[in-house]
């Protein structure tokens, strides 16, 4: 395999930092690498296999002779600069929202649908929204037993999900909880989060959903290949440093007991069941923090189920920097190389 010029676009960020990390771990064939960022970081350096790589400026002719993109910069300049990449002959896979619904770009979660990356006319691959990524990883396994049908979700979504800005805020306001003194300016929340709980992750879109609770039901319809699926989501900011945890009732097809569930789960790639209440054992988000693995437990049936609804309920946290971000891009990319 030969080695690759690879450029992140966005490679000072929260998801950019973490694919440096996976692209070492991975030990992806990097031959080359471009670490790109806004004019603001210019005489900056990133870290990679233990050399300090100067960041240079995002621009089009930054792309020439680069192979892969990895996309980790907010919609609007990915929208702008991902093409440009495209068109100079790189492979682009990207984590913004800008590309994830375009017909012609995959959208991947490589346990799912691994097999839709090979078919990418605009030289670009998308990589889902990060609460969507950790809830669809554990529903699949159930959906190839008893076919799923609807899911009512709740999320609960760690402050670095708003980027090195949310990360950043949090551990101010805990600073100012602790210490006491003036809360002041909150952005990017738009209330303080610490001691607190937001209800609102994006802007507010049709019947009242936010733009992140109506990106589980197109995302999700996208990837499983489901076009009917239904989805109501409600996604809550939490003040939990990293990692998202969501609660998930499922409507199937066909019956599956809570146990049948865990067995799909247990053999599933990219999920570990931690489910044992007489010890106290569950998923929570310290645990799953920096791993790839999407923790699932509380599995239980739903027993507000209509008679003759086949329907479990249950609870999983997954590192939506590694799996929901930057592990679920490297691992797209690995397919390409
Ligand atoms: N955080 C998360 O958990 C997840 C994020 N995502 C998506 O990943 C992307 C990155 O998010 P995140 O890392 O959190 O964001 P951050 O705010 O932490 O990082 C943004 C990055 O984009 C760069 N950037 C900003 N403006 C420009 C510009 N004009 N030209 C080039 N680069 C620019 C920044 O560079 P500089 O430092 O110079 O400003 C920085 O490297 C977003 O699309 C986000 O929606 C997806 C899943 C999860
Ligand atoms: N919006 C997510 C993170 C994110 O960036 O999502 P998206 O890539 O769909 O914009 C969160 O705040 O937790």
């Amino acid at each position: 395999m030969s080695d690759k010029t690879v450029a992140i676009l966005g490679a000072t960020g929260v998801v950019g930092t973490q694919m440096l990390r996976c692209l070492e771990e991975r030990d992806f064939p990097v031959g080359k690498l471009v670490p790109l960022a806004s004019a603001h970081s210019l005489g900056r350096t990133v870290t990679f296999r233990g050399e300090e790589v100067p960041v240079v400026e995002a621009a089009p002719e930054a792309f020439e002779g680069v192979d892969i993109v990895l996309g980790a910069a907010g919609d609007d300049v990915a929208k702008v600069l991902l093409p440009e990449a495209a068109a100079r002959g790189a492979v682009v896979v990207d984590n913004s929202h800008a590309f994830r619904l375009d017909p012609e770009v995959p959208l991947v979660i490589p346990e799912i649908n691994a097999g839709d990356i090979a078919d990418h006319p605009k030289n670009i691959i998308a990589n889902p929204n990060c609460a969507t990524i950790i809830g669809l990883v554990p529903t699949w396994p159930l959906h190839e037993v008893a076919g799923v049908r609807r899911l009512i979700v709740s999320t609960y979504q760690a402050a670095s999900g708003a980027g090195m800005p949310g990360l950043r805020e949090l551990e101010r306001e805990m600073g100012v909880v602790a210490n006491g003194g003036e809360m002041g300016d909150t952005a990017p929340f738009a209330y303080q989060l610490a001691a607190n709980l937001i209800p609102q992750i994006g802007g507010f879109k049709e019947e009242a959903y936010t733009s992140e609770e109506l990106k589980m039901q197109n995302e999700g319809r996208k990837i499983m290949h489901l076009p009917d699926l239904r989805v109501n989501c409600t996604c809550v900011r939490v003040p939990v440093m990293r990692s998202h945890s969501e609660s998930i009732t499922v409507e199937f097809e066909r019956p599956i007991t809570p146990d049948e569930a865990r067995t799909a789960l247990a053999a599933a790639p990219g999920v570990k069941v931690v489910d044992d209440p007489a010890n106290l054992r569950y998923p929570m988000p310290l645990e799953t923090s920096d791993q790839d693995l999407v923790y699932v437990g509380r599995v239980r049936r739903d027993l507000s189920a209509p008679d003759g609804v086949s329907s479990l309920t249950f609870w999983c946290c997954g590192d939506q920097i590694r799996k929901g971000a930057a592990t679920n891009a490297v691992q797209i990319a690995e397919y390409l190389v």
